[in-house]
C-alpha cells in the first residue's frame, strides 16, 4: 500500500497547520513522524485516516485518489494514545467489533469472525485476556488490544498516534519490541506519530522530522543525527553544542579549538555556527591549550566534562570513562578541544535553511 502525499496544505482558521507536505511511503514501510508539539503530525495522520480534509494538495494510495473516499472506505486502522476500548465488551468482543459492523455483503460469518479473533489473540499474545473487560487490563494490555482491534479489519494502512505515550518507560520499551515484531509479521504499511526520538529510532525504517507544518528532513535516525539538514533538526535529534566560529576558505577557526578534523565546507568566509554532539568532542590535554576543564562528572558509563574556552563559551563533552587521557582531565587542567566531526551552518540562519553539510555517502532520505 504505497502512499503519496503531495503539496498538502491544511488551515484551521487563519493558522496554516500543514504548509505543503510532500511525502511518499512505500508498501510495508514503518515510518515515524517525529516533531515537537503542534508541528502538525496528528493533523497529517487524521487526513490519511479521512477524519480531516486538507485545504489543498493530493493524497493517493496505490494510485487511487483517497480524498474522494470516506474514512470507512479507506480501511485504515487507527490507534490513539488514549484508545477507548468499549468498556462493556470483553477483549474478544472488542476485537470482533470492526468485523461485525461491516456491511452485510462484506461481513464474515460468525464462525469466521470467531476464528479471526482467536488467531489475533494468539498472534498478539493476549489469549489469556480474551474474556476480560477493559477495566481489568493494564495500560499496556489495553494498548495491545487497541492495536488488535485496528488489525482485525486487515487495514490497508495502520496509523498509530503516540500509541504508547501514556505508559511507563519500561512497558513502552516492551511494547515497541512487540510492535516491531507485529509489523514485520503483518507487513502492513504503518505510520507512527511520536515525539520520542528513541521510539522513532527503535521502530521506524525512516523518520520524518516535522516542524511547524513542514517536513524538515527525512532519513534514518542515524542519518538525521549525523547529517541534520538544518539547526532545527540538529537540535531535535540530540544534544548539541552550538559554537560561533569564523570561516576562512571553508575551514572553521576558533581560539582554543583544533577544528582541523572537520570537513571543508562551501560557505562564504565570515561568521558561522558549528553544531557538535558532546560525544564528538575529544579533549586533548595540552599545557598550551586555551580551554580549561571546569567540571568532571562520571555517569558510570562515561565521563561528562565541562570546559570553558578562551572566549568564555561553556561546553560539555562526553567521553568514555577510564580512557588513557582521562586522569589528566581534572578541573583546572588546560586542554585543546578537538571535534572529530561537526556541522557548520551560516550564522543566525533560520530553521528552514538548507543544509551546509557534506553530502553523506549513504543518503537514505528522498
Ligand atoms: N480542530 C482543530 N481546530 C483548530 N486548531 C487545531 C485543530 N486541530 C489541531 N489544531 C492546531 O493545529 C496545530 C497542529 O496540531 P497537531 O495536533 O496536528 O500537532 P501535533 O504535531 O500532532 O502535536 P502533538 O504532538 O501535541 O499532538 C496545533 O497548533 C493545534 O492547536
Amino acid at each position: 500500500m504505497s502512499i503519496s502525499v503531495r503539496q498538502m496544505v491544511k488551515r484551521f482558521g487563519r493558522t496554516e497547520v500543514l504548509r505543503g507536505i510532500d511525502l511518499t511511503v512505500e508498501k510495508g514501510e514503518l515510518v515515524a513522524l517525529l516533531g515537537p508539539s503542534g508541528s502538525g503530525k496528528t493533523t497529517l495522520l487524521k487526513i490519511l485516516a479521512g477524519l480531516e480534509w486538507p485545504d489543498s494538495g493530493a493524497l493517493e494510495v496505490e494510485g487511487q485518489d483517497w480524498l474522494k473516499l470516506e474514512a470507512q472506505q479507506r480501511r485504515t486502522g487507527f490507534v490513539f494514545q488514549h484508545y477507548a476500548l468499549f468498556p462493556h465488551m470483553t477483549v474478544r468482543d472488542n476485537l470482533a467489533f470492526g468485523l461485525t459492523v461491516r456491511p452485510k455483503a462484506e461481513r464474515p460469518s460468525k464462525a469466521q469472525i470467531a476464528d479471526k479473533v482467536a488467531e489475533l489473540l494468539e498472534f498478539l499474545q493476549i489469549t489469556p485476556l480474551a474474556d476480560r473487560f477493559p477495566a481489568a487490563l493494564s495500560g499496556g494490555q489495553r494498548q495491545r488490544v487497541a492495536l488488535g482491534r485496528a488489525l482485525a479489519i486487515e487495514p490497508k494502512l495502520l496509523l498509530l498516534d503516540e500509541p504508547f505515550g501514556a505508559l511507563d518507560a519500561s512497558i513502552r520499551r516492551d511494547l515497541r519490541r512487540w510492535l516491531r515484531q507485529v509489523h514485520e509479521a503483518t507487513g502492513s504499511t504503518t505510520i507512527l506519530v511520536t515525539h520520542d526520538q528513541e521510539e522513532a529510532a527503535e521502530l521506524a525504517d525512516r523518520v520524518v522530522v516535522m516542524g511547524e507544518g513542514r517536513i524538515e528532513q527525512i532519513g534514518s535516525v542515524d542519518h538525521l543525527h549525523d547529517y541534520p539538514a538544518n539547526p532545527f533538526v540538529a537540535r531535535f535529534t540530540g544534544a548539541t553544542v552550538e559554537l560561533p566560529v569564523t570561516l576562512h576558505a571553508g575551514r572553521a577557526e576558533r581560539a582554543g579549538w583544533d577544528l582541523t578534523r572537520l570537513d571543508r565546507v562551501a560557505l562564504p568566509d565570515g561568521a558561522a555556527t558549528l553544531f557538535l554532539r558532546p560525544a564528538e568532542i575529544t579533549p586533548v590535554a595540552d599545557p598550551a591549550g586555551g580551554c580549561r576543564v571546569s567540571e568532571s562528572v562520571s555517569t558510570g558509563r562515561s565521563l561528562r566534562l565541562r570546559f570553558a574556552d578562551p572566549a568564555g563559551a561553556e561546553v560539555e563533552a562526553e567521553i568514555p570513562r577510564g580512557g588513557p587521557a582521562t586522569a589528566r582531565l581534572v578541573p583546572g587542567a588546560a586542554v585543546t578541544l578537538r571535534p572529530e566531526a561537526g556541522r557548520l551552518f551560516p550564522a543566525a540562519r533560520s530553521a528552514q535553511a538548507p543544509a551546509a553539510v557534506p553530502t553523506p555517502l549513504k543518503e537514505r532520505s528522498r
